[in-house]
């Protein structure tokens, strides 16, 4: 049976003098160890969703399950100390050095001094940051907009919490940071499995990051699906346009070589060039941009078959059609 780590039952919401609701009729369920995107235009209601989860705004309607119990009835600070919260330029404390930062809610919760030290020092290597003292006695201002984003992070994660809730935590960073730590966050739920909760408005980073991508519009959830489904399947006109411009070539970049099984030819490996099971299907393009006719694909060491040319172009076609589905595809 699935682990149902957190649930919306007909959720309503709005703020003190307004004389609308920001969400209506929300209603989910997120499997623990999920990697939810959370998709959508300005004041679509994302930050509002995330602010409920944590209790920084209550519902006027509905239910808010959280490992099955309902989140009004504990105490807020219980419930928080089993979320991280990120946000975007990282909210660190400007008169805290980084040590303190990351230190906040174990000192809170009165963890020993040594305990606290030692925890500073593993966040510090997980997110790839110094553990010198010069660099935990730096302040917020001596950071660059990475490492300040870096400190942010290891600070959600120094209870050790079950969700991480993440506000458009890497918007502010230029396009090279932000892949490097979209990668990082990446491995951070291969590694250690968090449920995740992610907002943002690049629809790219919700694809490439999410298992599950939540598209909110004006306050409803249009379509909470996975990537290729949105882009395949999609629910009404909003999510179809939404993925229009993109041309089918850079839609291959949103499904992986193993959602093309179907397409694999059996016989002779070519170790030239190959790719691995679970990588974007886009690789294999790449490879056969370069001059390769053949690429075999590789599930864990075991030769799986291979593509040639025109598989690649009966997998564009594929998804040009929006077909896959009816011509025999996983999809
Ligand atoms: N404290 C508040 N009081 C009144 N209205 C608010 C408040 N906070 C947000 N809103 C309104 O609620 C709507 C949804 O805001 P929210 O911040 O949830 O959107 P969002 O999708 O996260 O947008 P963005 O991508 O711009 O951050 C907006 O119309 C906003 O103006």
């Amino acid at each position: 049976m699935q682990d149902i780590i957190l649930e919306f039952q007909n959720v309503e919401a709005g703020y003190p003098g307004l004389n609308r609701q920001i969400l209506r009729n929300i209603s989910f369920r997120i499997v623990k160890g999920e990697f939810i995107t959370i998709l959508g235009n300005s004041g679509s209601g994302k930050t509002t969703l995330l602010k409920l989860v944590n209790r920084l705004i209550s519902p006027d309607g509905g239910r808010i399950l959280f490992k099955g119990k309902e989140i009004a009835q504990g105490k807020p600070e219980q419930l928080r100390k089993n979320m991280g919260y990120v946000i975007q330029q990282a909210g660190l404390f400007p008169h805290m050095t980084v040590a303190e930062n990351i230190a906040v809610l174990p000192k809170v919760l009165k963890w020993d001094k040594k305990a606290i030290n030692g925890r500073v020092d593993e966040l510090l290597s997980m997110m790839k940051l110094p553990t010198a003292i010069e660099f935990k006695n730096r302040h917020p201002w001596q950071l660059s907009g990475g490492q300040q984003q870096r400190v942010g992070i290891a600070r959600a994660l120094s209870t050790d919490p079950d969700i991480l809730l993440m506000d458009e935590p890497f918007g502010a960073l230029d396009a090279v940071t932000r892949k490097e730590l979209q990668q990082e966050i990446k491995q951070l739920h291969l590694t250690f499995g968090k449920t995740i909760l992610f907002v943002t408005h690049d629809r790219q980073e919700a694809i490439d990051l999410g298992d599950r991508v939540m598209v909110l519009n004006d306050g409803e959830i249009c379509q909470f699906d996975e990537p290729r489904r949105l882009i395949l399947h999609p629910a009404g006109d909003a999510i179809r346009e939404l993925f229009h411009a993109d041309t089918a070539l850079k839609k291959l970049s949103y499904f992986k070589v193993s959602d093309f099984a179907d397409l694999l030819r059996e016989g002779q490996e070519d170790k030239g060039s190959s790719v691995e099971w679970e990588m974007p299907m886009e690789t294999v393009l790449d490879c056969m941009l370069q001059g390769q006719k053949t690429v075999s694909v590789y599930r864990e060491g075991k030769y799986m078959g291979s593509f040639q040319h025109g598989d690649l172009i009966q997998a564009v076609d594929g998804i040009e059609n929006q077909g896959r589905s009816q011509a025999g595809g996983r999809v």
